[in-house]
């Protein structure tokens, strides 16, 4: 019974990170082994949809309150669908409180199959994927493993030479997700668009043991988190190299810190390299692993790795980064568009009879609705995993609920260190990115920087879709004024809070959703240009700018309620 335990265990515990089969397989204190929880996992996500129908039309639910509609899930999965039945003995009264119902299960299983026009077991699970495609409007399978190629230590051409060798290039990112439950798992790679050497791969492909990963030639990057830096160094080459100093602000784990170093390598006409990167995390312990991820890149020689260093803390006058010219920042935000990061299976699970609502409660609910309270309604058809995004140690926990406090908390910091990032002396270029859907964490942050007073004085203002590099130019989800319904994924009037920029501000910032066919999460990112600096008279209020850093809350002026 241990397996079954250990598999609700590793299902509804928060993530700590990493991949779901490499969760299972660090966990402590499982009793059962890896290889039999995950395989009984994933089997009973494969017909999750059936045996929740038929849990729930047999109703054991209510009948066996022992079991949460999880464990039931994974009982009767291996009691209609595993050679050897339920891994218990006979006497276990979790067993016996499924096999007590044997008769009407095996019945509401075969009902479902017929249901379905299926003559066997087989045509039933290939009806199921098909079924699951189609709730998911095709959006779940076509989540990718994105690969950015590392220029500091290989090239694409040569890692499409090596380890990728035996891939067959694809012109859709749609061609990676398999036809049916492909058995041939055929190896297909998609070369990106929009982001110079970031390559695509089906979801399961594993690379963390080949010599390519191991090296550092190869970086697991979403594409999304591959925007920032390319936005801000773009599509130069060693004729127009970039010349100053950069930095990264809110760094850890390193992805944008060893894809800037990538970047300046590919830019370079010779070999020889510069300390030009200073790269920080305010946390100690995030630190180290920055540090890690940077010499794995082969980046020690371009990046100086300032540990456990708070951005805020870091004096723009000093003498040591007069030359830098570009900042880049990518705070802690809610994380809110964090999607299928680890790869948990989402399991529908079954409702008890029991509570579901009776018709006169139905009725009053009904009635609530009508009233306008439509949250009551519409509830979600529960599943394990319920929430696709996955908490991340670098983000808050995103949870379905806004917490507008919360929430506003963050876009002040936020806001707080793209405006300490706008007062460096050289700067001319400045990106600040998220990994949070909201509004408030995204465009108005970006109008409140626009009218802030370094801003305003020191003329930073947003580059323009125009002015981007040429595969992000070609990007075509920007900006928002309101957020978005979500349900209908449409801009909407309730929106608590309005973005106040102009229709050329809002195509300047890019962003990247979920659920649609570009196989990402949500992201945000917008960059930040000063024209001239000329305005170096106006620039000496820096004892005023100290004082702004001093006030946590700063004055809201970005956007209107
Ligand atoms: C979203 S993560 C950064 C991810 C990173 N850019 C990457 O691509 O790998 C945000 C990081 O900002 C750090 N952070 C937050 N506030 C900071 C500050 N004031 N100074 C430096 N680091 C900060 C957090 O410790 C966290 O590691």
């Amino acid at each position: 019974m241990s397996l079954y335990f250990d598999a609700v265990n590793i299902l509804t515990e928060p993530s700590s990170g990493g991949s779901f089969k490499s969760r299972i397989y660090s966990a402590r204190n499982l009793r059962a082994t890896p290889p039999q929880i995950y395989a009984l996992i994933i089997e009973a996500s494969k017909w999750d949809r059936v045996l929740a129908e038929v849990i729930e039309r047999a109703d054991i639910l209510t009948w066996e309150r022992k079991l949460s509609p999880l464990l039931a899930l994974l009982l009767v999965h291996d009691h209609l669908l595993s050679k050897k039945g339920i891994a218990a003995p006979a006497t276990h009264p979790l067993r016996q409180a499924v096999e007590r119902h044997k008769v009407r299960l095996k019945a509401e299983f075969t009902k479902a199959r017929v249901r379905r026009g299926c003559a066997t077991v087989e045509q039933l699970k290939a009806a199921l994927l098909r079924e699951k495609r189609q709730a998911h409007g095709g959006s779940h399978f076509i989540y990718p493993r994105w690969v950015r190629i590392n220029n500091i230590r290989s090239t694409l051409d040569e890692q499409l030479r090596t380890t990728f060798s035996s891939y067959e290039c694809v012109e859709t990112l749609a061609e990676l997700a398999p036809e049916d439950d492909d058995p041939k798992k055929r190896k297909l790679l998609y070369i990106d668009p929009h982001i110079p050497d970031l390559v695509a791969v089906p979801f399961g492909a594993d690379f963390t043991s080949s010599p390519a990963y191991k090296n550092g030639e190869i970086i697991l990057q979403d594409k999304a988190s591959c925007f920032p830096a390319y936005l801000l160094l773009g599509d130069r080459g060693p004729q127009d190299a970039w010349e100053g100093d950069l930095v990264d602000g809110c760094a850890a784990p390193g992805n944008k810190t060893t894809h800037m170093a990538s970047l300046l390598a590919k830019q370079r006409k010779q070999k020889k390299t510069r300390k030009q990167i200073f790269s920080m995390d305010a946390s100690r312990v995030r630190s180290k692993t920055l540090q890690k991820m940077v010499s794995l890149a082969g980046a020690d020689p371009t990046v100086t790795v300032l540990q456990g260093q708070d951005f805020l803390a870091l004096d723009p006058m000093d003498s040591q980064f007069e030359n830098v010219s570009g900042l880049l920042l990518d705070p802690s935000c809610s994380g809110s568009g964090i999607v299928g990061r680890d790869d948990v299976p989402q399991l529908t699970l079954p409702v008890s009879k029991a509570s579901q609502p009776s018709k006169s409660q139905s009725k009053k609910r009904k009635r609530r609705v009508d009233d306008g309270d439509e949250a009551e309604e519409q509830q979600p058809k529960a599943t394990a995993a319920a929430s696709t995004a996955s908490p991340s140690d670098e983000n808050d926990i995103p949870t379905d609920a806004v917490d507008h406090e919360r929430l506003t908390k963050l876009s002040n910091l936020q806001a707080r260190i793209v405006e300490h990032a706008m007062k460096f002396s050289s700067a001319t270029h400045v990106t600040y990115s998220t990994c949070s859907i909201h509004l408030i964490e995204n465009e108005a942050v970006v109008a409140r920087l626009l009218s802030s007073e370094v801003a305003q004085q020191r003329s930073w203002r947003l580059l323009r879709r125009d002015e981007q590099p040429e595969g992000l130019r070609k990007w075509k989800y920007r900006g928002i004024r309101r957020d978005r319904d979500a349900e209908t994924d449409v801009e909407s009037d309730e929106s608590a809070v309005v973005a106040n920029l102009s229709d050329e501000d809002l195509e300047a910032c890019l962003r990247c959703w979920s659920g649609d066919a570009e196989g990402l999460g949500g992201f945000f990112v917008a960059g930040f240009v000063r024209d001239s600096l000329s305005h170096t008279a106006r620039e000496a209020a820096s004892p005023q700018d100290d004082q702004e850093d001093n006030n946590d809350e700063g004055e809201w002026e970005g956007f209107s309620d």
